[in-house]
């Protein structure tokens, strides 16, 4: 393709070299580029893309686009932008011939509650004969082929390359999680939204390597208002004035309470030894019964999102019903069938504050004992330690202290500083820094009515122990004790 095409949408200047040249790729990792290609110069968290630009050249890269001056060789056409990140985005699309233009393309943003949702709206378009490529935290769905990731908002050349994928394999829709620094990052710049969801804020990822502030990291999510046809929103949320400042969608809310276009009523917790779910009636732009095999208030905020984006598909309501029933995600509340007696799930909870909600959540279905087992990441926020030892020592009635993904530190220090805030409390808890050898007590001591959460490993299928990952399922561990035990 002609880089003169490429730039079409962009405001540039041509600094040095032609226009027109023939591009045969794109790539903004030095590492990748091989005669022909066109190099994003990306000023990262780490690195500067610019400091790589005599080396791609050298490799053979025919045209670079850059924030700031370069010196190449003058064969080597050099663009100047206001923002590489943005210009990457744009060209990316071109690139593919703008694929999100030829698919529904559904984002959802918030704190908490995105991959779920996510789920949950491509199992009920499908019900209904539709076609839906996914992309967020776990993996990106094209079909078949499931690609594990590393970002839950990948970079925009990877975005583009996915929906170009999808079209490709015959989807015509694609729902994906936009996190706020894929926002911040301009990684979803140019794609036309036809909707996009907000399901709550709180304050996160606030820090130097993320947003400076909580105002920014709101603003940064209100940026998906501004960049979709339909907005729909959580009503409920204090702050969601301040995420719709300034968008120019049009908005639909959805919630508990009366004044939400889409709202809940008439919640019921329904727990049975081994199941935990949860059944309301919808009104407002619909009225029906829904019920949930996903524990947790919060399951209803998700729900609702996922029917309010469903409705403007048309997919008839025992559709809706019947894929709700059926969804399920990876190591989000996932109950895992141990006994007949007591309840067992696999939750992501890795931070206090979505442990926080989900031990409260699970305190509505009023289980005999709530039993906590979790532990914390090495070379992570060591405060999260403390914060979530104080959240399992006040909420649950017996906490497991054990590993999560040690990474570079000793497994007994990290147990140590969680004992230290849970002493702070007066939990009752245990220490067993083997993560199996914890399971095989939670279980071992369930009694009648438990509710027992695994927390904060989720969708993971290993554990990090300096640089090396090892395979480590949950779910397999799960099987293994149930078999060395005799309990199956
Ligand atoms: C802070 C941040 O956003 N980092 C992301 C970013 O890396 P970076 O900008 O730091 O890149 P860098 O390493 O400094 O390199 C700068 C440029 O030089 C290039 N380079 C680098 C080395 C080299 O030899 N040659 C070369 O050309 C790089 O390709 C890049 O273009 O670009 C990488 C590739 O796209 C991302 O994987 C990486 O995410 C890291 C893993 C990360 O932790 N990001 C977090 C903050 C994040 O984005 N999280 C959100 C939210 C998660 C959630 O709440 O669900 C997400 O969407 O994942
Ligand atoms: N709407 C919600 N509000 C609050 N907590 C939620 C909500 N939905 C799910 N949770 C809890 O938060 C955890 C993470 O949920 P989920 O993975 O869907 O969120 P996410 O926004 O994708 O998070 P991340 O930013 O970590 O990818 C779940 O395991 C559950 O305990
Ligand atoms: N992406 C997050 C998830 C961590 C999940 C938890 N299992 C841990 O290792 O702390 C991180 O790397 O901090
Ligand atoms: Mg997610």
């Amino acid at each position: 393709m002609k880089l003169e095409q490429l730039l079409e949408r962009l405001e540039y200047t041509c600094v040095q070299g032609s226009l027109d040249r023939e591009i045969s790729g794109i790539a903004n990792d030095s590492r990748q580029v091989v005669p022909g290609t066109l190099f994003f110069s990306i000023r990262g968290a780490v690195t500067d893309g610019h400091t790589y630009a005599a080396e791609v050249a050298e490799k053979g890269a025919v045209a670079l686009l850059v924030e700031e001056p370069v010196e190449v060789p003058e064969s080597v056409t050099v663009i100047q932008v206001k923002d590489t990140r943005y210009a990457m985005a744009l060209v990316s699309a071109a690139w593919y011939d703008y694929p999100a233009e030829k698919l529904k393309v559904i984002g959802i943003t918030g704190t908490k509650g995105k991959t779920t949702t996510t789920y949950m709206i491509k199992s009920i378009l499908e019900s209904a004969g539709h076609k839906v490529g996914l992309i967020g935290t776990i993996e990106t769905i094209i079909g078949e082929t499931h690609i594990p990731s590393s970002n839950t908002t990948p970079e925009s050349v990877k975005i583009q390359e996915y929906f170009h994928r999808m079209l490709e394999d015959g989807c015509d829709m694609a729902v994906m999680e936009v996190s706020s620094q894929g926002l911040m990052l301009n990684r979803t710049a140019g794609i036309p939204f036809e909707i996009g969801i907000f399901t709550n804020i709180e304050p996160d990822h606030i820090g130097p390597a993320e947003h400076k502030s909580f105002e920014d990291y709101m603003h940064c999510k209100g940026l998906l208002f501004r960049q979709c046809r339909i907005g729909i929103v959580n009503g409920d949320d204090e702050h969601l004035d301040q995420v719709l400042a300034g968008h120019t969608c049009k908005v639909e809310t959805f919630g508990l309470s009366e004044k939400n276009d889409l709202r809940a009523e008439n919640l019921k917790m329904v727990h049975k030894p081994g199941y935990l779910g949860i059944s309301y009636h919808a009104a407002g732009m619909i009225d029906m019964d829904v019920e949930i095999d996903i524990p947790g208030k919060f399951s209803v905020y998700n729900s609702l999102a996922a029917i309010a984006v469903c409705l403007h598909f048309k997919v008839r309501e025992a559709d809706i019903k019947t894929a709700l029933k059926q969804a399920k995600v990876k190591g989000r509340v996932e109950l895992v069938k141990v006994s007949d007696d007591f309840t067992l799930m696999i939750d992501y909870a890795h931070n206090a504050m979505s442990l926080e909600s989900l031990l409260t959540t699970l305190r509505e279905y009023e289980p005999g004992r709530l039993v906590c087992l979790f532990g914390c990441g090495g070379n992570r926020s060591k405060a999260r330690r403390f914060e979530m030892a104080e959240v399992s020592g006040r909420l649950a009635d017996f906490t497991i202290i054990t590993s999560d993904n040690p990474r570079f530190e000793k497994p007994e220090d990290i147990l140590d500083d969680i004992e230290s805030g849970i002493k702070k409390t007066d939990g009752k808890y245990v220490k067993i820094a083997d993560r199996k050898e914890a399971i095989r007590y939670a279980i071992l001591h369930g009694q009648p009515g438990d509710v027992i959460v695994l927390a904060g490993k989720g969708h993971e299928d290993y554990q990090e122990i300096e640089g090396k990952k090892y395979h480590m399922d949950e779910r397999e561990l799960i099987q293994e004790i149930l078999e060395e035990e005799n309990l199956r």
